[in-house]
């Protein structure tokens, strides 16, 4: 089983972009990314002090607004409202899942598509529909990028995805398509997976469900992508593939691990459009002058 070492290409990545930071600030520019979160999740903290610990590896400015797990979703949006309107914020990011009370969609709308970091308004999920240019969603692209790392060529290849979620499942699969890969998405009402999964050459699993794909399923040479971050039985980080049975099974694959594998990626990614969002509102702004 070979590794596709998700840490390796992250570290590269945010070197090259500690360099384009450095040469914006010494044109007197600051990027700024604001990340909300409501509650007190405990998984979200984690990864909200990951997100702020990479900004600040490479230069970006990051503020987190914390509100309380009550707060109304009026104060949330209109919390939003002043981040769109703030000079020194390029990024949003609202942290998921909210709490139930308040309209998760409401939410994502309410920020404005230029400072959508996540990719995650319907303006940029419709330009990714339509192949224009939009802020990409950062786990699907790390994914996309993890498999070009890999050196997989997709152009014809069977790709499956497990998941058809807004923020993973659905964009990972529009992106493998545009790759001119072959693209099946599975999920919880598929009738047959292990048929879907036996002649995939590429499959990315994102379903939550921990060390749920096991060696048998897949054919050999398969390269695996694993999105999934759960908790098993000790309590230990894992993904949705068995990592361990295919490393027992001495499975001929590639795979990335986790941790390690599309975790840091997600958040390179979020580093990748926040610097793309503050060129382009500084372009703006200059072309304005
Ligand atoms: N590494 C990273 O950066 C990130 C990791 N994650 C992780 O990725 C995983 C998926 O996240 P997310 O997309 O938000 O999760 P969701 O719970 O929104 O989606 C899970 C998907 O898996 C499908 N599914 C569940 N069980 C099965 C099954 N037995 N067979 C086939 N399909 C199944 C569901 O189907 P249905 O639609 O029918 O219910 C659903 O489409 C989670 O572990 C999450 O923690 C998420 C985001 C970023
Ligand atoms: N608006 C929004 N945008 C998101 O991008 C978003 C979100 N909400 N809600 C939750 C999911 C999940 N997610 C992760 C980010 C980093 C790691 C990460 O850094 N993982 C490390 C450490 C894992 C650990 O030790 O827990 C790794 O895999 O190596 C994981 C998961 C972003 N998400």
């Amino acid at each position: 089983m070979q590794e596709i070492s998700g840490l390796d290409l992250a570290d590269r990545l945010r070197g090259e972009m500690k360099a384009a930071v450095e040469e914006r600030q010494a044109a007197g520019r600051r990027i700024g990314l604001a990340v909300v979160l409501v509650g007190e999740d405990p998984a979200s903290e984690i990864y909200v002090r990951n997100k702020q610990k990479a900004c600040k590896e490479v230069g970006i400015v990051s503020s987190k607004i914390s509100l309380p797990a009550d707060v109304a979703e009026a104060d949330l949006l209109a919390t939003i409202e002043d981040l769109n309107q703030d000079d020194g914020i390029h990024g949003i990011l609202v942290q998921l899942p909210l709490p139930d009370h308040i309209d998760k969609d409401k939410v994502i709308n309410a920020i404005a598509p230029e400072k959508d970091v996540d990719g995650f308004t319907p303006i940029n999920m419709g330009r990714l529909l339509t192949g224009g240019q939009a802020y990409l969603p950062c786990t699907p692209q790390g994914c996309l990028a993890l498999l070009e790392e890999a050196g997989i060529d997709l152009a014809g290849k069977k790709a499956v995805v497990i998941g058809r979620s807004n923020i993973v499942g659905k964009p990972v699969a529009l992106l493998l398509l545009q790759e001119n890969a072959t693209v099946t998405i599975c999920h919880s009402k598929t009738q047959d997976l292990d048929a879907e999964l036996a002649d995939a050459d590429v499959l990315v699993v994102a379903m939550g469900k921990a060390k749920a794909i096991k060696p048998q399923q897949v054919k050999d040479g398969v390269v695996i992508i694993d999105v999934g971050i759960n908790r098993d039985q000790e309590g230990r980080v894992c993904g949705d593939v068995d990592a361990e049975a295919f490393k027992a099974a001495d499975k001929t694959c590639s795979l990335t691990p986790v941790p390690g594998g599309v975790g840091p990626m997600t958040i390179t990614m979020l580093l990748k459009n926040t610097l793309a969002a503050e060129a382009a509102i500084f372009a703006l702004k200059e072309g304005n002058q």
